[in-house]
């Protein structure tokens, strides 16, 4: 059975006592038990993540992290930091990455790389921009995102990976794909990974959707067969939204 997920990335939000607060609020509203819940809060609230939100069965996870053990790359965090306050999961190729920060592809795959041989899971984000729709490159541009960055892994390394399929152009723009239109691509990039790896792990890995989900859509988005569950950005900042969504799957 494959796991169903909603994932909140707070993106650059939240200080120290906005942290404490907002998962106060998800610890006194969210039941839902069938779901796995995340959040990923800012590097620096993440040990207070962990304190307040021990014996609750919510799952603090990063929102990236750099590829090397360690070293001398100011300002960045390695594997080892992250587990050592206690980060199993690990958010990476995020569109702001790799918009705003430059993260390639080839950069990607190190990352996954390190990630994996830190068994740490990895929700791996990927999606195609307006004008490769436009085009009618999106399937192809999708691909490419997943081969270059995923396809060199073995069958086993896949139990870590949960793939989340975000396409620029729904993000923060309050446009979201249709539930056709996203679960035309959640069948694509189903198929893509069985064809490579196999019908098993093509059935077994998690896709996520992410782009504008909010309340008033998510659960006609989640209905779709090849959708299991959601990253979510703006509306994970609001308990009672990032509740709403987590009750419709
Ligand atoms: O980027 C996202 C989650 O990672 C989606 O953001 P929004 O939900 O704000 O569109």
């Amino acid at each position: 059975m494959r796991r169903k997920i909603v994932a909140g990335n707070w993106k650059m939000n939240n200080d120290l006592s906005e942290t404490e607060a907002l998962l106060n609020d998800l610890i006194a509203q969210v039941s839902n038990t069938h779901v796995s819940v995340m959040v990923a809060p800012a590097y620096v609230n993440l040990f207070q993540a962990f304190t307040v939100l021990k014996g609750h069965d919510i799952e603090v996870v990063a929102q990236n992290m750099h590829q090397e053990a360690n070293g001398a790359y100011t300002g960045e965090i390695s594997a080892q930091m992250l587990k050592s306050v206690g980060v199993k999961t690990v958010i990476l190729g995020h569109s702001e990455r790799r918009a705003y920060f430059g993260e390639t592809d080839e950069l990607l795959a190190k990352k996954v790389n390190t990630a994996l041989a830190n068994d740490m899971e990895i929700v791996f984000c990927f999606g195609e921009e307006l004008e490769d729709r436009k085009a009618g490159n999106h399937f192809s541009l999708v691909k490419s995102q997943l081969s270059n960055a995923l396809f060199h892994l073995n069958t086993e390394d896949w139990k870590g990976i949960v793939l989340a399929y975000e396409p620029v152009w729904a993000i923060g723009t309050g446009e979201t794909a249709s539930p056709e239109q996203a679960q035309e691509m959640h069948a694509f990039i189903r198929k893509t990974v069985s064809e490579k790896f196999g019908s098993e792990v093509g059935n077994e890995v998690s896709i996520l959707y992410g782009g504008s989900v909010k309340p008033a859509n998510a659960a006609e988005i989640f209905a779709k067969e090849d959708v299991d569950g959601g990253l979510i950005g703006g509306a994970a900042l609001k308990a009672a939204d990032f509740v709403a969504i987590i009750n419709a799957l």
